[in-house]
């Protein structure tokens, strides 16, 4: 049994605001210590979604193992787990982190601390993490270490007068940060002889080995042939394979205290395998189960739809794939008048949601309508009973209603001061409340309750927008406040349009049903008839568009012409009509809904 002794395990995870330079650094580290050749070395090895490619995030957390020779001549190993650096998966760091001892803390010494820096930071000090700051980024000419320095130690509390200064890119300081895990992080504790215990840290289905669980050994072995037995889920399993990522997967013997790992079983769903759970051994179980995790909730909800209603089975299957692999994505079939058959999907948040929207139509190949985002609403019912609401369009009659309830959250924002104005405004603007105004040098942080149901409408593309992309933006979801909130309908000619219909705010309704209406009227074509476009609140309307008639038949321009073009002319026109809703009288293209479902307004 080649077992690592436990005072040469280190296990640690890299925190950071988004861009900082995580992922360089984690590709840096596995250069370093040799885990892949250059040639093998492309972009970001541990962003390997093609989407966070692309965009630059980390979505999945992922673990590799390095071993490293360090100056004390001791060959130590190193298990690095990546987290992901978006808000919307505060919870999936939040896990990772458990499975560690200790935190690099990476903050670009040319912007300093951002709110993701202070929600991940916080997240590894609740983890008990020991944390190693590295001033990242310092080959800038804008870079100003000592400046971060001082704002690490002002806001965070963390000393930071040992802080590593290095550059990810140029390779600067990358040696001083492994010296830094080996002699700075505390190694694991665990015990051999003990009955098997290990925290279920992540799993994902893999097209090649199935579904692969990701595990962090406390006590005991966890080796192939094994009968294991998930303590909450109450299955066992036959572990058939065993092994690390270097990054490559690569098979051994065990995994002993301390060490982090893969297993595979025949496990055959991802939802077997519950994130949190306390893995032992069938036959010799430990005793008491790890604390585990908490479920996550989906916060944010919309409608998907095809485009072309011969896409629906097509949808189905891929929302089934997509689920397989990610627990925290849900959805459940749905029918709109307006937009045919489709899903209601629930989702972390809204980036989330962008993420999952675009894999469906890049992996997929499908052609989709999104409504409008919502969140969870709590409907208190006269009779006494409560209802959680995922559509708006499935609002109860207001009779029967004695309250709405939905979820604030509190939002942290760093801006430059130049545009701290602007983003107070907004912040207002959106019903917020504000807790918090303070200065660090020439950066404010501002501290709001916000209702999450504005947020959702574009807050984030405002504040990027307001701030030159310069505010960052973190929250977390408080608490669920009564709301004088009401259903919004969109009435094209008398008929309501179901996915169009909203619950906003009283005081917002007006000028949202307004700026609806406004851009329907834009979208909708011109009939032999005038076509009112209304916002209402039950009965009462609150803003109103016409489109009017068209006067003559536009057509009896068309004629003559070669063949081939009016061929051309009569392919667009169907392909038109196969994207277009009737509406009673009304045809209205696909396209308006996508635009008036796009969340601009004001
Ligand atoms: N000049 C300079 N640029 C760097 C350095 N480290 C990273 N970058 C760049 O900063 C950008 C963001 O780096 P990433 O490593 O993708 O950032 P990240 O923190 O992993 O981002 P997420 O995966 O979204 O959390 C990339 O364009 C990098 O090339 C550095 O030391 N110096």
């Amino acid at each position: 049994m080649t077992s690592t002794p436990l005072d040469k395990i280190r296990n640690f995870s890299i925190v950071a605001h988004i861009d900082h330079g995580k992922s360089t650094l984690s590709d840096r580290l596995i250069q370093e210590t040799g885990g892949l050749t250059a040639r093998e070395m492309t972009a970001q090895v541990l962003d390997n979604m093609e989407i966070e490619k692309e965009r630059g995030i980390t979505i999945k957390a992922q673990t590799v193992r390095l071993e490293y020779k360090a100056d004390d001549g001791e060959t130590y190993i190193l298990n690095l787990m990546d987290t992901p650096g978006h808000v919307d998966f505060a919870y999936e760091v939040s896990r990772s982190l458990a499975a560690c001892e200790g935190s690099i803390l990476v903050v670009d010494a040319s912007q300093g601390v951002e709110a993701q820096t202070l929600a991940n930071v916080y997240s590894a000090i609740d983890n008990n993490h020991e944390i190693v700051p590295v001033l990242n980024k310092i080959d800038l000419p804008a870079a100003e270490p000592e400046r971060v320095r001082a704002q690490i130690e002002d806001l965070i509390g963390l000393d930071a007068s040992d802080a590593v200064l290095a550059s990810a890119k140029s390779g600067l300081g990358i040696h001083d940060v492994l010296e830094a895990i080996v002699t700075r992080l505390p190694p694991p504790k665990g015990d051999e002889n003990a009955p098997l215990k290990a925290l279920l840290v992540d799993a994902w289905y893999d097209a090649y080995l199935g579904v692969v669980v990701l595990v962090r050994v406390i006590d005991g072995r966890l080796k192939a042939g094994q009968r294991i037995k998930m303590m909450q889920h109450g299955s066992t399993h036959l572990v058939d394979r065993v092994g690390v990522f270097k990054p490559k997967n690569t098979p051994v013997e065990s995994l002993g205290p301390g060490e982090i790992g893969f297993f595979t079983a025949q496990i055959k769903e991802v939802a077997d395998a519950a994130v949190g759970d306390t893995l032992t051994d069938e036959k010799k179980p430990t005793e008491h189960a790890l604390p585990g995790f908490k479920d996550v909730q989906p916060v944010v909800f919309c409608g998907l739809f095809p485009v072309d209603a011969a896409d629906f089975e097509d949808l189905r299957a891929a929302v089934g794939r997509l689920r397989l692999n990610d627990g925290s994505f849900t959805y459940e079939m749905e029918s709109s008048a307006a937009l045919g058959f489709g899903f209601r999907c629930g989702f972390l948040g809204l980036l989330h949601l962008e993420i999952i929207q675009e894999r469906l139509s890049r992996e997929f190949d499908l052609d989709l309508i999104a409504t409008a985002p919502s969140v969870v609403y709590k409907i208190h019912m006269r009779d006494g009973s409560e209802i959680e609401l995922h559509n708006p369009a499935d609002l109860p009659d207001p009779m029967h209603i004695e309250s709405i309830g939905e979820p604030w959250i509190k939002a942290t924002i760093f801006t430059p001061d130049d545009y701290l104005g602007g983003v107070i405004k907004l912040c207002q603007d959106r019903r917020g409340m504000q807790r918090e105004l303070s200065y660090v040098g020439n950066r404010a942080m501002v501290v709001y309750d916000l209702p999450l149901n504005e947020v959702v409408f574009d807050f984030y593309d405002r504040l990027k927008s307001i701030s030159k992309g310069y505010a960052s933006f973190d929250y977390q979801v408080e608490d669920y406040r009564k709301g004088d909130l009401v259903k919004m309908s969109i009435l094209v000619n008398a008929e309501p349009v179901d996915a169009l219909s909203m619950l906003v705010h009283r005081d917002r309704a007006e000028s949202r049903g307004r700026g609806m209406c406004e851009k329907m009227k834009d979208l909708i074509p011109q009939h032999m008839f005038v076509i009112p476009i209304q916002a209402a609140i039950g009965g009462k309307i609150i803003a109103r568009e016409t489109v009017r008639a068209l006067r003559k038949d536009v057509t009896a321009k068309c004629y003559g012409g070669d063949a081939s073009r009016k061929r051309k002319l009569l392919d667009k026109q169907k392909a038109g009509k196969k994207r277009m809703r009737q509406f009673g009288k009304v045809e209205i293209p696909q396209e308006a809904f996508i635009a008036a479902l796009k969340m601009d307004e004001d």
